[in-house]
């Protein structure tokens, strides 16, 4: 491990985000093999052609964009073979400085959550990430045990407040007993949770970059993984428009876009080069 990662390493997820963001750029690249993409890739659709292409994505980028983001239902669905993958990956970014967010969306009664907390925050288990996204919807407060296992091993989650899909605000935008949406709710729990935090908070949420501009208060002192980009229509302008002040905290998320460059090694890194530029020049790094 280099000097600067090492003496990174003991620092709490949300410092180690900004570092990471300062250094490399605020672009997240999402890794999600599609069969799709992985036919356009010229490889079949088996545990081998996973590994192929989710490694050539690591050895390609993972000394040069901060932060990543697999999706861990491409993975699944190659059952043990493809966590293998999962967790290969994911050391391998880790060891190349880069930081690395689960997008599994776990969500469960206290206790098994605290499973998954174990599964996916503990720097002990295999599968150790930097941060995982998390549901609110079995209540904000069964997120606890995965909220005290972030503070105890320095890792970091993201919960969804205010998904990039339409179907979102069916629940999203309902009112909860005291008035507030069930968005807005969730924010005011991560803002608790980031109260001591000097810059950037450890407990960030998920907020679409395909939202239209939100009433909700963004200022939750923590990150704001900001998926919808490329894809699904968002554009690194619109970010400005949608978070407002808060856009400085924004990590801008992008899968598609970025790996339908692929497979050749210099097209993916001039297409996370340009994301990353666009991003940088909206969010002010
Ligand atoms: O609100 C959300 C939460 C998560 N996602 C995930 O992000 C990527 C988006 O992929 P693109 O190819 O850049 O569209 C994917 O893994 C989703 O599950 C999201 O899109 N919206």
């Amino acid at each position: 491990m280099r000097e600067r990662d090492l003496a990174m390493s003991n620092q709490p997820f949300g410092t180690r985000l900004r570092a990471v963001m300062n250094e490399r750029g605020p672009l997240c690249v999402g890794i999600d093999p599609h069969a799709h993409l992985l036919d356009a890739w010229d490889l079949p659709d088996t545990p081998e052609g996973l590994a192929s292409f989710t490694y050539g994505v690591v050895d390609a980028l993972g000394d040069r964009v901060g932060v990543f983001k697999p999706q861990s239902a491409f993975f699944e669905r190659f059952g043990s073979a493809g966590i293998a993958v999962l967790e290969q990956a994911t050391a391998r970014l880790r060891e190349a400085g880069a930081v690395v967010i689960i997008d599994a969306k776990r969500g469960d009664i206290g206790t098994t959550m605290a499973g998954y907390a174990a599964a996916y925050l503990s720097e002990k288990a295999p599968l150790a990430c930097d941060a995982l996204t998390v549901s609110p919807y079995l209540g904000f407060g069964s997120l606890q045990p995965a909220v005290d296992e972030a503070r105890a091993s320095g890792a970091g989650l993201f919960v969804l407040a205010l998904t990039s899909n339409p179907e979102g605000p069916q629940f999203q935008a309902a009112r909860t007993a005291d008035g507030s949406t069930v968005a807005g709710a969730v924010l005011d729990g991560l803002r608790a949770l980031n109260a001591d935090a000097e810059d950037l908070g450890s407990f960030g949420a998920v907020v679409g970059a395909t939202i239209a501009k939100t009433t909700e208060n963004l200022d939750i002192r923590g990150p704001l993984l900001a998926p919808g980009l490329g894809a699904q229509g968002a554009t690194a302008e619109s970010l400005a428009d949608v978070f407002g002040p808060a856009v400085r905290n924004v990590v801008p998320s992008s899968s598609r876009e970025i790996l339908g460059a692929g497979p050749d090694a210099v097209s993916l890194q001039d297409a996370a080069a340009r994301a990353n530029d666009a991003y940088r020049t909206v969010l002010g790094y």
